[in-house]
């Protein structure tokens, strides 16, 4: 074997080298292992037609895209990733050439593992420790449509109860505060901690009237629950709409939370 087909061969990975019509003219063993017919001369269109594994199918169909894109930008080594089952590859494909003919190389290997832990660390970063549950971060980075409203909640004066019980006590009760909030509300609807004690609930295709039932029952679940110590909670709420941003919508609510505060203050 030559030295070039070992090279190939030992790659950790798939190796295809194709004429720029598409037709294949080197390939490895781990490539081959993914078609039950010999692809030599064959284009990705020539196997999508003959083979019949849905899988493979949609690993062709990815490659083709890639292909694509690094056909437009042939002085470019364009990098991309594409996914079989479970598996993640990374791929890099350039233009080469041999003899005035013009080729594509394709190298790709299995990144699997780093992606698993990229997606644990993204995970991590969009999680609360204290109370299990979204954080900011996550908040931050969903998306939201018109059928969408925010609502914006948060403990009063809770540093009295982390000055009078302790900071374990105080923690407790975020916990707890999350816990009650949660039971109020469906699969659909994201509750997040923004703060020490303030959270947003994100609520889907629901209307006012039937949020205000929702923070109701938590504000009388919240009173029943003898742990709570007399403290309850005030909101603002903002239905979001095409004009307004998430943090446009997070300032209104926010706003109305403020002034809430302020009414059950002058009310004790
Ligand atoms: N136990 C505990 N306390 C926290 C945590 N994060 C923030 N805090 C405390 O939360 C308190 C928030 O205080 P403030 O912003 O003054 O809120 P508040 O006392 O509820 O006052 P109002 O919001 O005006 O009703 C502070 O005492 C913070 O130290 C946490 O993770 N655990």
């Amino acid at each position: 074997m030559s030295l070039i087909n070992q090279v190939i061969q030992s790659f950790p990975g798939l190796v295809a080298v194709k004429k720029l019509s598409g037709e294949h003219v080197v390939v490895n063993e781990s490539y081959k292992g993914f078609f039950p017919f010999d692809v030599h001369g064959l284009t990705l269109d020539d196997i999508i037609n003959k083979i019949e594994n849905k899988d493979v199918i949609d690993l062709l169909l990815q490659c083709k895209v890639n292909d694509a894109a690094a056909l437009a930008e042939p002085d470019k080594m364009k990098t991309s990733i594409e996914t079989f089952l479970d598996t993640s590859f990374e791929s890099v494909r350039y233009i080469m050439t041999d003899g005035g003919d013009e080729f594509m190389a394709l190298l790709s290997w299995d990144i699997t593992e780093k992606v698993k832990t990229a997606d644990k660390l993204n995970a991590r970063l969009q999680h609360d420790d204290l109370t299990g549950i979204a954080n900011k971060t996550a908040l931050m980075q969903r998306t939201f449509n018109n059928n969408n409203t925010v609502v914006y909640l948060d403990l009063d004066n809770f540093k009295r109860i982390n000055d009078t019980f302790g900071h374990l006590k105080g923690d407790e009760m975020l916990r707890k505060f999350a816990l009650h909030i949660n039971h109020q509300l469906r699969d659909k609807d994201t509750i997040y901690r923004v703060g020490g004690d303030e959270f947003v609930v994100v609520f889907e295709d629901v209307g006012k009237v039937k949020i205000d039932e929702r923070l109701t029952q938590i504000r009388h679940n919240i009173e029943q629950d003898d742990e709570f110590l007399g403290i309850s909670f005030s909101f603002g709420l903002h239905a979001m709409s095409h004009d307004i941003t998430l943090s446009g919508a997070l300032e209104s609510a926010d706003k109305l939370l403020y002034m809430s505060k302020q009414l059950r203050r002058n009310q004790c």
